[in-house]
């Protein structure tokens, strides 16, 4: 089914996005309510008496409370409020003023509630139709579903790299720069800024020098940029990176179309990549692409992954990101696919990175997690795709992980409101609208409410 058209020359590859994935609804029968951009928390999930207390409660709100609700001032933030604190060497302008996005609304909450249950009403309704037994057994079904769910997870934020590398139109460097900034002030305390790959190849990224150089140190934050090379990971020291990541591939065809070599090449190049890192102690980490289906091979064996990814991990990479670089994985084969992997390498070693060209990633990520993985690169705005392959999306995005991680009760640190502002930033920039169901429904929310 996967055609090799899907490049069009070597070097180029494929990203892709779509999501299918709804979270629970946005209700809670505690005092403590949640803000506008956070799904029902399981601690919070209503009985069903509180369920029509709340939705008689919905027929009174008006018009002020709605009011109340947007201009209220306390934020919705989780994030670690320091980030906010460093000087950037370029200064940009916020392009968002004004904006929906920008923060007045989705960073008030005085009373979120009212548009959670008016945008929820209808679900509200069904959810009085699900009458478990006892709050025992919800409670056993409940367990079965969380078991080994990590209570907090790390985001590895690839938009910069991985969303933009496949843009035909050149973004200029300040504005990777402030997309960065806006990522920075979200939360996220790792983002992958760009690569030192060549520039014939990927085009977009030719400016990777000037980009970090417009970075400035910020403690608690890294910004991993990718090498495939000794050449690349010289320019990336070079330039100010103080990590890299390196990528192989568990199919060769993709090997060769990615990076112009075999596997094995690839890892012994990668090689001198980790030893010279070790001797500046700069962390590597290690990709392996396609790791559930290649666009040219078809489905790729769960053990060679595992084959590829302990290689790395034994030459030295501290983590191992697992990315189905074509979003066909489902459950179904990401699962067993993670087993392999885990029979090699300890699970905190591991991340997953899903491109959703099925709408699977979510559902992949929430069967990764349920593994004991707690390590999850996403995109802002769902950005990535492929001009070559038609329908073709990027990773998964964001915005939509840490709403469902939100819903489930993991802490990410990762603030939404501000998070939907990078990736309105960035969307405007490409002219498009955002990849991010769970942004265009909040905005779609906000601007309704905003009329009222
Ligand atoms: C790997 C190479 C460089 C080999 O490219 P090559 O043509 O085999 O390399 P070469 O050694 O023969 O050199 C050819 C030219 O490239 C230059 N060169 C050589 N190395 C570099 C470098 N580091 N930076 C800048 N320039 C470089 C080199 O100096 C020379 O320049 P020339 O003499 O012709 O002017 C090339 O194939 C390349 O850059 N490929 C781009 C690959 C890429 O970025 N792909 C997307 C990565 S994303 C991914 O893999 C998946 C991932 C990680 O996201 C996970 C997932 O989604 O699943």
């Amino acid at each position: 089914m996967l055609s090799s058209n899907i490049f069009s020359k070597r070097g180029r590859w494929t990203t892709f996005f779509s999501i299918a994935f709804s979270p629970i609804s946005n209700l809670t029968s505690s005092s403590k309510m949640p803000t506008l951009q956070d799904p029902l928390s399981l601690d919070n999930i209503p009985r069903s008496s509180d369920l029509g207390r709340l939705q008689r409660n919905t027929s009174k709100v008006t018009k002020m409370d709605l009011g109340t609700c947007l201009t209220g001032t306390r934020g919705c933030s989780r994030s670690n409020t320091s980030n906010e604190e460093y000087s950037w060497r370029r200064q940009q302008k916020d392009i968002l003023h004004g904006d929906l996005l920008s923060g007045k609304i989705l960073h008030t909450n005085r009373n979120p509630m009212i548009l959670n249950i008016l945008c929820d009403s209808w679900r509200l309704q069904n959810y009085q139709n699900i009458s478990y037994s006892s709050e025992l057994e919800l409670k056993g079904k409940t367990d079965k579903i969380l078991k080994g769910m990590p209570r907090f997870v790390k985001i590895v934020e690839v938009g910069p790299r991985d969303g933009l590398q496949n843009e035909k139109l050149i973004i200029p460097t300040p504005v990777k720069v402030e997309l960065i900034q806006k990522l920075v002030s979200s939360g996220l305390s790792v983002i992958e800024a760009t690569s030192f790959v060549s520039p014939k190849w990927v085009p977009q990224l030719a400016d990777a020098r000037d980009v970090m150089q417009s970075i400035p140190l910020i403690p608690g934050v890294k910004f991993p940029v990718l090498t495939p090379n000794l050449k690349g990971f010289e320019a990336a020291i070079a330039s100010g990176a103080k990590e890299v990541a390196v990528f192989a591939s568990a199919s060769e065809s993709f090997s060769v179309s990615n990076i112009n070599c075999s596997i094995e090449e690839s890892l012994e190049r990668y090689h001198k990549v980790v030893s010279a890192a070790k001797d500046m102690a700069i962390p590597v980490r290690g990709y392996v692409s396609c790791v559930v289906g290649c666009p040219v091979e078809g489905p790729v064996p769960p053990k060679k992954v595992a084959h590829v990814a302990k290689r790395l991990y034994d030459i030295g990479c501290y983590e191992i990101s697992l990315g189905d670089t074509i979003g066909v994985g489902t459950p179904g084969t990401v699962s067993p696919m993670l087993d392999a992997v885990m029979s090699v390498i300890p699970v905190d070693k591991l991340a997953v990175h899903f491109h959703d060209t099925y709408g699977q990633s979510l559902a992949n990520i929430f069967a990764a997690l349920q593994m004991g993985i707690s390590v999850i690169d996403s995109s802002v705005a769902g950005l990535g795709g492929c001009p070559y392959a038609k329908g073709a999306s990027g990773n998964v995005a964001t915005e939509d992980v840490v709403y469902m991680l939100n819903g489930l009760g993991v802490t990410t640190n990762v603030d939404l409101g501000k998070l939907m502002a990078a990736g309105d930033f960035i969307s405007k920039h490409l002219g498009r609208q955002s990849g991010s169901k769970v942004a265009i429904a909040l905005s779609r929310v906000t601007a309704g409410a905003s009329k009222m």
